[in-house]
């Protein structure tokens, strides 16, 4: 006789775990082609193996986005996959009758987000999340995103709305080396980890099309300024100044040629992300004029940390 303790049968229980392995053993081993499930509600059963088993192959079959329900999850794939962004598939995305259809994509999402603005008669706020852990692809996403919305956010029939978007679209691109620069840093697990959150706001006219964008930044991680973890690095923006400043700017900002500081760690690490030129071609495209820069870029202004953190004690100026 099977005993029953406090509403609790342990014998069901060892029964439900024997039919789960079973059911696990005949999926994973069956007929089902892993990597071709596109949804993840298709898994069956739904367990963390199953789950993992299903997104690791499709991983390994170039397969990078998987739908869950209405949330989509995107796999970083860690190379270019050019093909995967290019303005034609956006095209496509953008005038397939269902592109909840097509293979999964962060261009369904974006697609479907517009089309919910165009469907409602008194048009809604349309809200986008990105999460995931550092390293995950949230600022790749983000962009993907908006590039998606220049695209297609436009009038195609309209060459000034065509322009204007193609106006907002280079101040929205822009502002990430702008953003990038001073808000992010090299971690341990992102060499290009944002150390702030964001809110993109993507406004639209009556007639959907783009119009303006506005940015608002959170918490911004200021400690890194004085204290970075083992191995990991300041703010790209003071190795940008400490490595591409001219020889004037470096009199005018006392800043000698070589120079150590303690606060700025690991500078010999040589990364794509500390282009100063880049970073003053985007501010200027933002309308931040050199001499506006200059004074942004006065090391006993916004770079006094390297003032404070010189290694050999010595005062700059
Ligand atoms: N879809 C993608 N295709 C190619 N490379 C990608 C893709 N997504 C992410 N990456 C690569 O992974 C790196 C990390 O991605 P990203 O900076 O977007 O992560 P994140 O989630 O924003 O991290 P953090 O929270 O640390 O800022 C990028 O620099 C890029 O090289």
């Amino acid at each position: 006789m099977l005993q029953q303790v406090n509403g609790h049968n342990p014998g069901s229980d060892g029964q439900a775990r024997e039919s789960l392995r079973e059911d696990l053993q005949k999926f994973l081993g069956g007929e089902v082609l892993l990597h071709q499930l596109d949804d993840l509600t298709k898994v069956n059963p739904v367990t963390l193996e199953t789950v993992l088993r299903c997104l690791q192959a499709r991983y390994m079959a170039d397969t990078f986005y998987t739908n869950a329900g209405c949330t989509l999850v995107a796999l970083n794939p860690f190379k270019p996959v050019l093909h995967l962004y290019s303005p034609e598939l956006m095209r496509e995305y953008h005038a397939a009758p269902q592109p909840q259809k097509l293979k999964p994509h962060v261009f369904t999402v974006g697609e479907q987000t517009y089309r919910n603005v165009k469907s409602l008669i008194e048009p809604v706020n349309q809200s986008i999340v990105v999460s995931g852990e550092s390293g995950a692809g949230k600022t790749w996403t983000s962009r993907c995103l908006m590039k998606f919305y220049a695209v297609v956010a436009t009038s195609p029939a309209s060459w000034e709305s065509h322009k204007i978007a193609e106006r907002i679209e280079q101040r929205i691109l822009n502002s990430n080396p702008v953003m990038e620069a001073f808000g992010n840093a090299c971690t341990l697990r992102n060499n290009n980890s944002s150390r702030f959150g964001k809110f993109i706001q993507l406004q639209l006219n009556r007639t959907q099309q783009m119009v303006g964008a506005a940015v608002q930044t959170y918490l911004l991680e200021k400690t890194r300024v004085v204290c970075q973890a083992f191995s990991e690095r300041n703010f790209h923006i003071f190795y940008q100044i400490c490595k591409g400043a001219s020889e004037d700017e470096r009199l005018q900002w006392h800043l000698p040629e070589g120079a150590a500081f303690s606060w700025l760690p690991n500078p010999e690490k040589s990364l794509e992300e500390d282009c100063f030129e880049v970073t003053r071609e985007a501010m200027l495209h933002l309308g931040i004029d050199t001499p506006t820069q200059n004074n942004i870029f006065k090391v006993r202004r916004k770079a006094a940390p390297l003032t404070f953190g010189r290694d050999d004690g010595q005062p700059l100026s």
